[in-house]
Protein backbone atom coordinates (compact mmCIF):
# COMPACT_ATOMS: atom_id res chain seq x y z
CA UNK A 1 0.00 0.00 0.00
CA UNK A 2 1.27 3.55 -1.04
CA UNK A 3 1.71 5.94 2.03
CA UNK A 4 -1.14 8.02 0.19
CA UNK A 5 -3.04 5.36 1.12
CA UNK A 6 -1.80 5.39 4.89
CA UNK A 7 -2.47 9.03 5.00
CA UNK A 8 -5.92 9.16 3.82
CA UNK A 9 -7.11 6.86 6.01
CA UNK A 10 -4.77 8.76 9.11
CA UNK A 11 -7.28 11.59 8.03
CA UNK A 12 -10.16 9.95 7.40
CA UNK A 13 -10.19 8.81 11.47
CA UNK A 14 -9.25 11.84 12.68
CA UNK A 15 -5.65 12.20 12.12
CA UNK A 16 -4.01 15.32 11.50
CA UNK A 17 -0.91 16.07 9.85
CA UNK A 18 0.81 19.97 8.58
CA UNK A 19 0.52 18.67 4.77
CA UNK A 20 2.76 22.20 3.80
CA UNK A 21 5.60 21.52 6.18
CA UNK A 22 5.85 17.44 6.26
CA UNK A 23 5.63 13.90 3.84
CA UNK A 24 6.65 10.79 3.70
CA UNK A 25 9.58 9.43 1.51
CA UNK A 26 12.30 6.40 1.06
CA UNK A 27 15.39 7.76 2.11
CA UNK A 28 18.38 5.55 0.70
CA UNK A 29 19.75 4.70 4.53
CA UNK A 30 16.83 4.63 6.68
CA UNK A 31 14.13 3.43 4.61
CA UNK A 32 10.92 5.45 4.43
CA UNK A 33 10.46 8.29 6.85
CA UNK A 34 9.12 11.33 7.07
CA UNK A 35 11.11 14.66 5.20
CA UNK A 36 10.41 18.50 5.91
CA UNK A 37 9.07 19.89 2.35
CA UNK A 38 9.99 23.34 3.53
CA UNK A 39 12.29 24.71 6.43
CA UNK A 40 10.25 23.99 9.64
CA UNK A 41 10.66 25.92 12.95
CA UNK A 42 11.26 24.80 16.37
CA UNK A 43 8.26 23.94 18.21
CA UNK A 44 5.72 23.51 15.17
CA UNK A 45 3.25 20.99 15.43
CA UNK A 46 3.39 18.16 12.70
CA UNK A 47 0.97 15.81 13.23
CA UNK A 48 -1.66 15.01 15.73
CA UNK A 49 -2.86 11.55 16.36
CA UNK A 50 -6.35 10.95 18.37
CA UNK A 51 -5.50 8.37 21.54
CA UNK A 52 -8.26 6.38 20.04
CA UNK A 53 -6.08 5.52 16.96
CA UNK A 54 -3.63 4.31 19.01
CA UNK A 55 -3.71 0.77 18.94
CA UNK A 56 -2.99 -1.04 22.33
CA UNK A 57 -5.21 -3.33 24.38
CA UNK A 58 -7.29 -0.50 25.71
CA UNK A 59 -8.74 0.50 22.36
CA UNK A 60 -9.04 -2.86 20.68
CA UNK A 61 -12.42 -4.35 21.01
CA UNK A 62 -11.40 -7.74 21.43
CA UNK A 63 -10.93 -7.95 25.24
CA UNK A 64 -14.39 -7.26 26.04
CA UNK A 65 -15.22 -9.84 23.46
CA UNK A 66 -13.42 -12.28 25.96
CA UNK A 67 -14.14 -13.93 28.93
CA UNK A 68 -12.06 -12.48 31.41
CA UNK A 69 -10.41 -16.18 32.07
CA UNK A 70 -9.49 -16.17 28.60
CA UNK A 71 -8.07 -13.14 28.39
CA UNK A 72 -6.41 -13.03 31.98
CA UNK A 73 -5.13 -16.51 30.13
CA UNK A 74 -2.80 -14.46 27.68
CA UNK A 75 -0.81 -13.37 30.63
CA UNK A 76 0.87 -10.15 31.01
CA UNK A 77 3.55 -9.95 28.74
CA UNK A 78 2.95 -9.27 24.70
CA UNK A 79 0.85 -12.05 23.96
CA UNK A 80 -2.12 -10.10 24.86
CA UNK A 81 -1.45 -7.25 22.04
CA UNK A 82 -0.16 -9.55 19.70
CA UNK A 83 -3.65 -11.47 19.60
CA UNK A 84 -5.71 -8.20 19.64
CA UNK A 85 -3.48 -6.83 16.72
CA UNK A 86 -3.96 -10.50 14.56
CA UNK A 87 -7.67 -10.11 15.33
CA UNK A 88 -7.78 -6.07 13.84
CA UNK A 89 -5.74 -7.05 10.96
CA UNK A 90 -7.87 -10.08 10.23
CA UNK A 91 -10.93 -7.59 9.84
CA UNK A 92 -9.23 -6.53 6.90
CA UNK A 93 -9.31 -3.01 4.35
CA UNK A 94 -12.78 -2.42 6.88
CA UNK A 95 -11.55 -2.98 10.08
CA UNK A 96 -10.46 0.43 11.80
CA UNK A 97 -6.91 0.03 11.85
CA UNK A 98 -7.19 -1.87 8.52
CA UNK A 99 -4.90 0.83 6.02
CA UNK A 100 -2.84 1.16 9.07
CA UNK A 101 -1.46 -2.72 8.88
CA UNK A 102 -1.60 -2.29 5.26
CA UNK A 103 1.18 0.56 5.89
CA UNK A 104 3.18 -1.63 7.98
CA UNK A 105 5.77 -3.75 7.46
CA UNK A 106 5.55 -7.65 7.24
CA UNK A 107 10.01 -8.17 6.71
CA UNK A 108 12.52 -7.21 9.30
CA UNK A 109 16.22 -7.34 9.68
CA UNK A 110 15.89 -8.19 13.40
CA UNK A 111 18.14 -10.53 15.53
CA UNK A 112 14.68 -12.78 15.32
CA UNK A 113 15.03 -13.37 11.61
CA UNK A 114 18.77 -14.02 11.03
CA UNK A 115 19.56 -17.14 10.36
CA UNK A 116 21.98 -19.13 12.51
CA UNK A 117 25.00 -18.70 10.21
CA UNK A 118 24.83 -14.71 10.58
CA UNK A 119 23.92 -15.10 14.60
CA UNK A 120 26.99 -17.00 14.88
CA UNK A 121 28.90 -13.60 13.37
CA UNK A 122 27.40 -12.26 16.83
CA UNK A 123 29.40 -14.48 18.77
CA UNK A 124 31.19 -12.54 21.74
CA UNK A 125 28.19 -10.55 21.96
CA UNK A 126 25.91 -11.37 25.18
CA UNK A 127 22.78 -9.69 22.89
CA UNK A 128 22.91 -13.25 21.34
CA UNK A 129 21.04 -14.54 25.19
CA UNK A 130 18.76 -11.57 24.62
CA UNK A 131 16.52 -12.63 21.49
CA UNK A 132 14.03 -14.41 23.18
CA UNK A 133 12.85 -16.20 19.80
CA UNK A 134 12.04 -19.57 22.06
CA UNK A 135 10.08 -18.06 24.59
CA UNK A 136 8.62 -15.86 21.71
CA UNK A 137 7.54 -19.70 20.29
CA UNK A 138 6.28 -21.04 23.57
CA UNK A 139 4.08 -17.64 24.43
CA UNK A 140 2.13 -18.35 20.69
CA UNK A 141 1.56 -22.50 21.43
CA UNK A 142 1.22 -21.90 25.27
CA UNK A 143 -0.96 -19.26 25.29
CA UNK A 144 -2.20 -17.68 22.09
CA UNK A 145 -3.21 -20.83 20.53
CA UNK A 146 -4.83 -22.36 22.85
CA UNK A 147 -7.05 -19.11 23.34
CA UNK A 148 -7.49 -18.58 19.59
CA UNK A 149 -8.74 -22.63 18.97
CA UNK A 150 -11.33 -22.29 22.03
CA UNK A 151 -12.63 -19.51 20.21
CA UNK A 152 -14.07 -20.44 16.63
CA UNK A 153 -17.06 -17.59 16.79
CA UNK A 154 -13.64 -14.90 17.13
CA UNK A 155 -11.32 -16.84 15.38
CA UNK A 156 -12.83 -18.96 12.35
CA UNK A 157 -10.82 -22.13 11.79
CA UNK A 158 -10.23 -21.58 8.15
CA UNK A 159 -8.22 -18.50 8.45
CA UNK A 160 -5.95 -19.45 11.55
CA UNK A 161 -3.53 -20.69 8.89
CA UNK A 162 -3.28 -17.41 7.40
CA UNK A 163 -3.88 -15.07 10.13
CA UNK A 164 -3.33 -16.37 13.31
CA UNK A 165 -0.06 -18.50 12.16
CA UNK A 166 3.30 -18.40 14.56
CA UNK A 167 4.82 -16.44 11.60
CA UNK A 168 1.84 -13.48 11.71
CA UNK A 169 2.41 -13.85 15.67
CA UNK A 170 6.34 -12.87 14.82
CA UNK A 171 5.79 -10.40 12.84
CA UNK A 172 3.25 -8.96 14.84
CA UNK A 173 5.85 -8.93 18.01
CA UNK A 174 8.00 -7.35 15.71
CA UNK A 175 6.11 -5.02 14.65
CA UNK A 176 5.38 -4.13 18.49
CA UNK A 177 9.09 -4.18 19.44
CA UNK A 178 10.38 -1.66 16.41
CA UNK A 179 7.15 0.72 15.97
CA UNK A 180 5.22 0.69 19.12
CA UNK A 181 4.99 3.67 22.40
CA UNK A 182 4.50 4.35 25.57
CA UNK A 183 1.00 5.60 25.71
CA UNK A 184 -0.29 6.05 29.40
CA UNK A 185 -3.64 6.18 29.90
CA UNK A 186 -4.49 10.45 30.89
CA UNK A 187 -4.36 11.24 34.10
CA UNK A 188 -4.29 15.00 33.76
CA UNK A 189 -1.70 15.50 36.02
CA UNK A 190 0.98 15.98 33.82
CA UNK A 191 0.17 18.80 31.10
CA UNK A 192 3.22 16.94 29.33
CA UNK A 193 3.20 13.70 30.17
CA UNK A 194 5.25 11.95 28.53
CA UNK A 195 6.83 8.28 28.21
CA UNK A 196 9.61 7.49 29.89
CA UNK A 197 13.06 7.81 28.74
CA UNK A 198 13.65 8.00 25.70
CA UNK A 199 9.36 8.20 25.19
CA UNK A 200 10.60 10.25 22.26
CA UNK A 201 10.89 7.01 19.93
CA UNK A 202 9.76 3.73 19.11
CA UNK A 203 10.59 1.24 21.91
CA UNK A 204 12.18 2.77 23.79
CA UNK A 205 8.80 2.72 23.29
CA UNK A 206 9.54 1.38 25.98
CA UNK A 207 7.70 -1.90 25.78
CA UNK A 208 7.52 -4.76 27.24
CA UNK A 209 7.74 -7.70 24.97
CA UNK A 210 7.36 -10.92 25.61
CA UNK A 211 10.12 -11.84 22.74
CA UNK A 212 12.84 -10.87 24.81
CA UNK A 213 10.94 -11.74 27.85
CA UNK A 214 14.30 -11.74 29.62
CA UNK A 215 14.93 -8.07 29.49
CA UNK A 216 13.70 -7.39 32.37
CA UNK A 217 13.23 -3.83 31.86
CA UNK A 218 10.97 -4.38 28.85
CA UNK A 219 8.85 -7.04 31.07
CA UNK A 220 7.76 -4.70 33.97
CA UNK A 221 5.88 -2.20 31.53
CA UNK A 222 1.99 -2.85 31.88
CA UNK A 223 0.87 -4.35 28.49
CA UNK A 224 -2.39 -1.77 28.63
CA UNK A 225 0.34 0.90 27.99
CA UNK A 226 2.00 -0.25 24.89
CA UNK A 227 0.10 1.38 21.76
CA UNK A 228 1.08 1.33 18.25
CA UNK A 229 1.02 4.77 17.00
CA UNK A 230 0.58 5.39 13.56
CA UNK A 231 2.55 8.33 12.02
CA UNK A 232 4.25 8.17 15.17
CA UNK A 233 5.91 5.13 13.85
CA UNK A 234 6.57 6.31 10.19
CA UNK A 235 10.11 8.38 11.85
CA UNK A 236 13.00 7.06 11.71
CA UNK A 237 15.84 7.39 13.90
CA UNK A 238 19.88 8.56 14.13
CA UNK A 239 22.21 9.04 17.43
CA UNK A 240 22.10 13.04 17.75
CA UNK A 241 19.83 13.47 14.99
CA UNK A 242 16.52 13.83 16.81
CA UNK A 243 14.55 16.71 15.84
CA UNK A 244 10.93 16.25 16.78
CA UNK A 245 9.35 14.65 19.80
CA UNK A 246 6.01 13.20 20.88
CA UNK A 247 4.27 15.47 23.21
CA UNK A 248 1.22 13.46 24.74
CA UNK A 249 -1.87 15.20 25.46
CA UNK A 250 -5.20 14.49 27.22
CA UNK A 251 -7.26 13.77 23.61
CA UNK A 252 -4.11 13.99 21.60
CA UNK A 253 -0.42 12.49 20.94
CA UNK A 254 1.22 15.31 18.91
CA UNK A 255 4.81 15.41 17.08
CA UNK A 256 6.24 18.84 17.65
CA UNK A 257 9.36 20.12 15.97
CA UNK A 258 12.45 20.59 18.71
CA UNK A 259 14.57 22.15 16.49
CA UNK A 260 14.45 23.97 13.30
CA UNK A 261 14.72 21.60 10.12
CA UNK A 262 15.36 22.08 6.90
CA UNK A 263 13.23 21.89 3.74
CA UNK A 264 14.66 18.22 2.20
CA UNK A 265 15.78 17.03 5.68
CA UNK A 266 14.61 13.84 7.48
CA UNK A 267 12.64 14.18 10.52
CA UNK A 268 13.58 12.21 13.10
CA UNK A 269 12.74 10.84 16.27
CA UNK A 270 15.12 9.28 19.17
CA UNK A 271 14.43 5.88 19.55
CA UNK A 272 16.41 6.22 22.86
CA UNK A 273 19.89 5.81 21.60
CA UNK A 274 20.73 1.95 22.61
CA UNK A 275 23.50 0.78 22.31
CA UNK A 276 24.13 -1.12 18.48
CA UNK A 277 23.44 -4.36 19.79
CA UNK A 278 20.11 -3.10 20.82
CA UNK A 279 19.29 -1.50 18.15
CA UNK A 280 19.93 -4.70 15.53
CA UNK A 281 17.63 -6.68 18.12
CA UNK A 282 15.02 -4.51 18.45
CA UNK A 283 15.02 -2.64 15.22
CA UNK A 284 17.05 -4.26 12.98
CA UNK A 285 19.80 -1.76 11.64
CA UNK A 286 23.06 0.30 13.68
CA UNK A 287 23.96 3.27 14.09
CA UNK A 288 28.06 4.15 12.47
CA UNK A 289 28.30 7.92 13.51
CA UNK A 290 31.26 10.05 14.01
CA UNK A 291 32.63 8.84 17.43
CA UNK A 292 34.84 10.42 19.75
CA UNK A 293 37.99 8.56 18.98
CA UNK A 294 37.77 10.34 15.49
CA UNK A 295 36.27 6.46 13.89
CA UNK A 296 32.43 5.55 13.03
CA UNK A 297 30.35 3.70 15.60
CA UNK A 298 27.71 4.07 17.89
CA UNK A 299 28.54 6.49 20.64
CA UNK A 300 25.73 4.93 23.02
CA UNK A 301 27.81 1.12 22.76
CA UNK A 302 28.79 -0.88 26.00
CA UNK A 303 30.06 -4.26 26.73
CA UNK A 304 28.82 -6.75 29.18
CA UNK A 305 30.99 -8.80 31.48
CA UNK A 306 29.89 -11.85 33.06
CA UNK A 307 31.19 -11.67 36.76
CA UNK A 308 31.84 -15.99 35.83
CA UNK A 309 34.83 -14.81 33.95
CA UNK A 310 36.75 -13.25 37.09
CA UNK A 311 35.62 -15.91 39.18
CA UNK A 312 37.34 -18.44 37.31
CA UNK A 313 40.52 -16.14 37.12
CA UNK A 314 40.87 -16.37 40.99
CA UNK A 315 41.79 -19.17 43.36
CA UNK A 316 40.42 -18.12 46.59
CA UNK A 317 38.24 -19.79 49.51
CA UNK A 318 34.25 -19.75 49.80
CA UNK A 319 34.08 -18.01 45.81
CA UNK A 320 30.55 -18.73 45.78
CA UNK A 321 29.43 -17.25 48.77
CA UNK A 322 31.60 -13.97 48.15
CA UNK A 323 29.21 -14.04 44.49
CA UNK A 324 26.07 -14.19 46.55
CA UNK A 325 27.38 -11.30 49.25
CA UNK A 326 28.39 -9.24 46.62
CA UNK A 327 24.23 -10.33 44.69
CA UNK A 328 22.98 -9.84 48.33
CA UNK A 329 24.72 -6.47 49.12
CA UNK A 330 23.25 -4.92 45.45
CA UNK A 331 25.69 -6.22 42.63
CA UNK A 332 24.71 -7.53 39.56
CA UNK A 333 26.66 -10.71 38.04
CA UNK A 334 27.13 -8.59 34.50
CA UNK A 335 29.26 -5.09 34.51
CA UNK A 336 28.89 -2.97 31.87
CA UNK A 337 31.50 -0.71 30.05
CA UNK A 338 30.49 2.21 28.07
CA UNK A 339 32.21 3.46 25.32
CA UNK A 340 31.93 7.02 27.08
CA UNK A 341 34.22 5.31 30.35
CA UNK A 342 37.34 6.45 31.06
CA UNK A 343 38.06 4.57 34.02
CA UNK A 344 36.61 0.96 35.01
CA UNK A 345 33.09 0.83 36.80
CA UNK A 346 33.37 0.66 40.10
CA UNK A 347 31.02 -2.28 40.85
CA UNK A 348 33.82 -4.27 38.89
CA UNK A 349 36.59 -3.43 41.06
CA UNK A 350 34.58 -3.78 44.14
CA UNK A 351 33.82 -7.51 42.96
CA UNK A 352 37.45 -7.99 41.92
CA UNK A 353 38.70 -6.53 44.87
CA UNK A 354 35.92 -8.77 46.98
CA UNK A 355 37.22 -12.13 45.35
CA UNK A 356 40.40 -11.08 46.01
CA UNK A 357 40.10 -10.67 50.00
CA UNK A 358 42.45 -12.57 52.02
CA UNK A 359 40.01 -15.12 54.35
CA UNK A 360 40.45 -13.30 57.00
CA UNK A 361 39.78 -9.86 54.89
CA UNK A 362 36.65 -12.08 53.71
CA UNK A 363 35.40 -12.94 56.92
CA UNK A 364 35.70 -9.07 58.33
CA UNK A 365 34.16 -8.38 55.71
CA UNK A 366 31.19 -10.60 55.71
CA UNK A 367 30.89 -9.79 59.65
CA UNK A 368 30.63 -6.18 58.88
CA UNK A 369 28.09 -6.32 55.60
CA UNK A 370 30.49 -4.15 53.88
CA UNK A 371 31.63 -4.61 50.19
CA UNK A 372 35.60 -3.20 49.43
CA UNK A 373 35.67 0.18 48.15
CA UNK A 374 36.13 0.81 44.81
CA UNK A 375 39.28 2.24 44.40
CA UNK A 376 41.80 0.25 42.16
CA UNK A 377 44.89 -1.17 43.59
CA UNK A 378 47.60 -3.61 42.17
CA UNK A 379 45.95 -6.57 42.56
CA UNK A 380 42.59 -5.70 41.15
CA UNK A 381 43.77 -3.52 38.41
CA UNK A 382 46.02 -7.05 36.98
CA UNK A 383 42.77 -8.98 38.05
CA UNK A 384 40.81 -6.72 35.83
CA UNK A 385 43.30 -7.10 33.12
CA UNK A 386 43.10 -10.66 32.80
CA UNK A 387 39.33 -10.40 32.51
CA UNK A 388 39.37 -8.03 30.09
CA UNK A 389 41.59 -10.65 28.37
CA UNK A 390 39.60 -13.11 28.41
CA UNK A 391 36.10 -11.25 27.98
CA UNK A 392 38.12 -10.47 24.34
CA UNK A 393 39.25 -13.56 23.70
CA UNK A 394 35.09 -14.73 23.43
CA UNK A 395 34.85 -12.91 20.19
CA UNK A 396 36.75 -15.46 17.39
CA UNK A 397 37.86 -12.21 15.42
CA UNK A 398 39.83 -9.12 15.98
CA UNK A 399 39.56 -5.50 16.33
CA UNK A 400 41.68 -5.81 12.69
CA UNK A 401 39.82 -8.22 11.37
CA UNK A 402 36.79 -6.48 11.58
CA UNK A 403 38.19 -3.33 10.64
CA UNK A 404 39.37 -5.04 6.96
CA UNK A 405 35.84 -6.61 6.88
CA UNK A 406 34.15 -3.14 6.84
CA UNK A 407 36.15 -2.14 3.86
CA UNK A 408 34.71 -4.83 1.72
CA UNK A 409 31.63 -5.24 0.23
CA UNK A 410 29.55 -7.60 2.77
CA UNK A 411 26.39 -8.91 3.47
CA UNK A 412 23.92 -6.19 5.23
CA UNK A 413 23.62 -8.49 8.04
CA UNK A 414 27.10 -9.49 8.29
CA UNK A 415 28.26 -5.68 8.01
CA UNK A 416 25.98 -5.01 10.71
CA UNK A 417 27.07 -8.15 12.89
CA UNK A 418 30.66 -6.94 12.24
CA UNK A 419 29.62 -3.63 13.39
CA UNK A 420 28.35 -4.64 16.51
CA UNK A 421 31.01 -6.57 17.88
CA UNK A 422 33.67 -4.05 16.89
CA UNK A 423 32.12 -1.42 18.84
CA UNK A 424 32.25 -3.68 21.74
CA UNK A 425 36.00 -4.73 21.07
CA UNK A 426 36.88 -1.17 20.89
CA UNK A 427 35.36 -0.77 24.19
CA UNK A 428 37.41 -3.86 25.79
CA UNK A 429 40.20 -2.38 24.04
CA UNK A 430 40.24 0.99 25.83
CA UNK A 431 39.61 -0.69 29.06
CA UNK A 432 43.01 -2.54 28.39
CA UNK A 433 44.79 0.77 28.09
CA UNK A 434 42.86 2.21 31.09
CA UNK A 435 44.13 -0.52 33.25
CA UNK A 436 47.74 -0.11 32.09
CA UNK A 437 47.76 3.39 32.22
CA UNK A 438 46.30 2.76 36.12
CA UNK A 439 48.68 0.27 37.20
CA UNK A 440 51.77 2.49 35.52
CA UNK A 441 50.33 5.43 37.53
CA UNK A 442 50.10 3.67 40.54
CA UNK A 443 54.02 2.02 40.11
CA UNK A 444 54.74 5.75 39.90
CA UNK A 445 53.45 6.96 42.62
CA UNK A 446 54.94 3.62 44.53
CA UNK A 447 57.89 4.39 43.61
CA UNK A 448 57.52 8.30 44.60
CA UNK A 449 56.13 6.73 48.07
CA UNK A 450 59.00 4.97 48.64
CA UNK A 451 61.60 8.07 47.84
CA UNK A 452 59.49 10.02 50.00
CA UNK A 453 60.16 7.51 52.91
CA UNK A 454 63.90 6.88 52.38
CA UNK A 455 63.51 10.92 52.32
CA UNK A 456 61.41 10.92 55.19
CA UNK A 457 63.58 8.87 57.38
CA UNK A 458 67.09 10.97 56.24
CA UNK A 459 65.21 14.10 57.18
CA UNK A 460 64.27 12.33 60.73
CA UNK A 461 68.03 11.28 60.96
CA UNK A 462 69.28 14.60 60.16
CA UNK A 463 66.29 16.27 62.63
CA UNK A 464 67.55 14.06 65.40
CA UNK A 465 71.15 15.49 65.12
CA UNK A 466 70.11 18.36 65.00
CA UNK A 467 68.18 17.79 67.92
CA UNK A 468 70.93 16.26 69.30
C1 LIG B 1 9.51 3.19 13.84
S1 LIG B 1 9.94 2.48 12.32
C2 LIG B 1 10.35 3.86 11.36
C3 LIG B 1 9.65 3.86 10.02
C4 LIG B 1 10.07 2.80 9.07
N1 LIG B 1 11.27 3.19 8.34
C5 LIG B 1 8.94 2.49 8.08
O1 LIG B 1 9.21 2.32 6.90
O2 LIG B 1 7.82 2.37 8.53
C6 LIG B 1 11.47 1.77 12.80
C7 LIG B 1 12.16 1.04 11.68
O3 LIG B 1 12.67 1.96 10.72
C8 LIG B 1 13.95 1.56 10.27
N2 LIG B 1 14.94 2.56 10.71
C9 LIG B 1 14.76 3.56 11.59
N3 LIG B 1 15.87 4.29 11.72
C10 LIG B 1 16.79 3.75 10.89
C11 LIG B 1 18.15 4.05 10.59
N4 LIG B 1 18.80 5.08 11.15
N5 LIG B 1 18.79 3.26 9.70
C12 LIG B 1 18.17 2.22 9.12
N6 LIG B 1 16.88 1.87 9.35
C13 LIG B 1 16.20 2.64 10.26
C14 LIG B 1 14.23 0.21 10.92
O4 LIG B 1 13.77 -0.78 10.06
C15 LIG B 1 13.35 0.25 12.16
O5 LIG B 1 12.99 -1.01 12.64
Amino acid sequence: MGDNAFLNWFERRGGTYAKDLIGLQDFPDTGRGAVALKDIDEDETLFEIPRDLVLSTRTSELPGLLEKEDWESLGSGWASLIVCMMWEEAKGPEGKWGDYFASMPTAFTTLMFWSDEELAQLKGSTILKKIGKSEVEADYLEKALPLITRRPDLFPPAVIAEQYSLERYHINGSRILSRSFHVENWTGKDENQESDEGSEGPDEMDVDDSKASDDEDEEREDTADVGMTPFADMLNARHGCNNARLFYEEQMLKMISTKRILRGEQIWNTYGDPPNADLIRRYGYVDFVPTEDGGLGNPSDVVEICADIAVKLVDAGELEQRVDFFLEEGGDDVFVIEAGDDTLPEDLIVFLRLLLLSPSEWRKAREKESLPKPKPDVESLKLAGRVLEERMKEYPTTIEDDEALLQQDIPRNLRNAVIVRLGEKKILRKAVRVVDASLEELAHKGGKDKKRKRGNKKEDGAGKKLRR
